[in-house]
């Protein structure tokens, strides 16, 4: 059984402090309805999906969502859980923890979670927060690494709904933590726990969502990110050069993307004789479709198949307590400054004057 918080806010008073974990988003349901609406909103993001938008518009609503929705929805069917897509339920679960654990140390802050594209929105639940009477409000975006698909997109939508609004909170931004220690130690131990229990792979490998390739040149820092994280990864774990690889998966398109891509490089290794592979995405905060589906089942299937003998995955964080206290951790230099620590209890500090003059009148 995990550990679990509570939020600790002080008297009963709504927290003017808010922190808004913000995640990509995901299909209500594994149906083609479903995900024609998840994906018409997400594809339509001009940070996603960087081509002119007369063109994009006749690929994406004349081919994309006539074809796609299906496909993905089958693939979603396959990977949900019984309380929804596992991307929600992990992200709903982080916020309820990471709100427990500030609680423990004393801070006084709402924590809620919204996602980019889908429900709970990035604007609804801003509404929601600024009725409650927040006026504080720190935006924590799910992705360890930035980028421009991602957090500055996250940024936008935030900065859109703040343009609907006369009296805006003061917002700070946590743009990356791809290198933060507690981020790293954590990720190091779940592989180290991993090996303990099934013993060690011949290669680790490293797999973090895409980018097409262009956008590296264009100056966004993902990729040096994603190279950052590994490399911090692999010398937490002591792995020489050749005992783990990073590559990129989930491409999308035609054009060319984030290099070496994930399955053939892992057909690759099994050509090459390498017998075990153990992977893991330290690109995702939490479970997904993207792991759970396209490394868990379709990677897999494409390692064994070309000759490879055994295939382990090695989880997100999730709701690891190690991770959570990294997150706890960053999220709290973010809000430092701002009066979030709870103020002494009034009833507990008039029993004790009350005891102290007791004792004066007694001695
Ligand atoms: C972790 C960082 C992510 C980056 C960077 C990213 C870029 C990016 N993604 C697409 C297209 C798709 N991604 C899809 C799913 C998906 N992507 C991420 C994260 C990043 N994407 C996550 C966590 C998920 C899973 C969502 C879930 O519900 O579990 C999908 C949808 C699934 C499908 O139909 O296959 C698409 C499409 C692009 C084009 C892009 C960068 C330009
Ligand atoms: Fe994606
Ligand atoms: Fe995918």
């Amino acid at each position: 059984m995990r550990y679990q918080p509570e939020p600790a806010f002080s008297h009963g008073q709504t927290p003017r402090t808010a922190v808004l974990l913000c995640n990509l988003g995901t299909p209500d349901e594994p149906t083609a309805p479903a995900l024609r609406r998840y994906l018409a909103q997400f594809l339509s993001d001009t940070r996603v999906v960087e081509i002119p938008a007369i063109v994009w518009k006749v690929i994406l609503h004349g081919i994309i969502l006539r074809v796609r929705p299906a496909k993905s929805a089958a693939k979603y069917a396959s990977v949900w859980m019984p309380e929804g897509s596992p991307l929600r339920v992990w992200t709903e679960r982080q916020a309820k923890l990471l709100g427990g654990y500030l609680g423990e140390r004393g801070h006084a802050v709402a924590v809620r979670y919204a996602m980019r594209y889908g429900n709970p929105g990035i604007p609804q639940v801003l509404d929601e927060l600024a009725a409650q009477g927040v006026t504080r409000l720190l935006i924590l975006p799910a992705y360890p690494q930035y980028s421009g698909a991602t957090t500055a997109s996250t940024i936008d939508a935030v900065s859109q709904w703040t343009t609907q609004r006369r009296n805006i909170p003061e917002l700070r931004f946590v743009n990356r933590y791809h290198d933060d220690p507690g981020f790293i130690a954590a990720l190091a131990n779940s592989v180290r726990e991993h090996w303990e229990r099934e013993g060690r792979p011949d290669k680790l490998v490293m797999s973090f969502h895409g980018m097409p390739a262009r956008t590296l040149a264009l100056g966004d820092p993902y990729h040096c990110e994603c190279l950052k994280t590994g490399r911090l990864l692999a010398e937490a774990l002591n792995l020489a050069k050749e005992q783990y690889l990073v590559t990129f998966q989930s491409r999308f398109g035609k054009a060319k993307w984030l290099e070496p891509y994930t399955e053939p490089s892992l057909k690759r290794l099994a050509a090459e004789g390498v017998a075990r592979v153990d992977v893991i995405c330290p690109g995702f905060s939490a479970d997904c479709l993207e792991t759970l589906e396209e490394i868990n089942l379709e990677a897999r299937e494409a390692f064994l198949a070309a000759g490879g003998k055994d295939f382990h995955y090695i989880p997100c964080l999730n709701d690891r307590p190690d991770g959570m206290r990294a997150l706890t951790a960053l999220a709290e230099r973010h809000l430092q400054g701002w009066p979030t620590q709870v103020a002494p209890d009034a009833a507990a500090l008039q029993r004790q004057r009350e005891a102290a003059l007791a004792l004066g009148a007694a001695s």
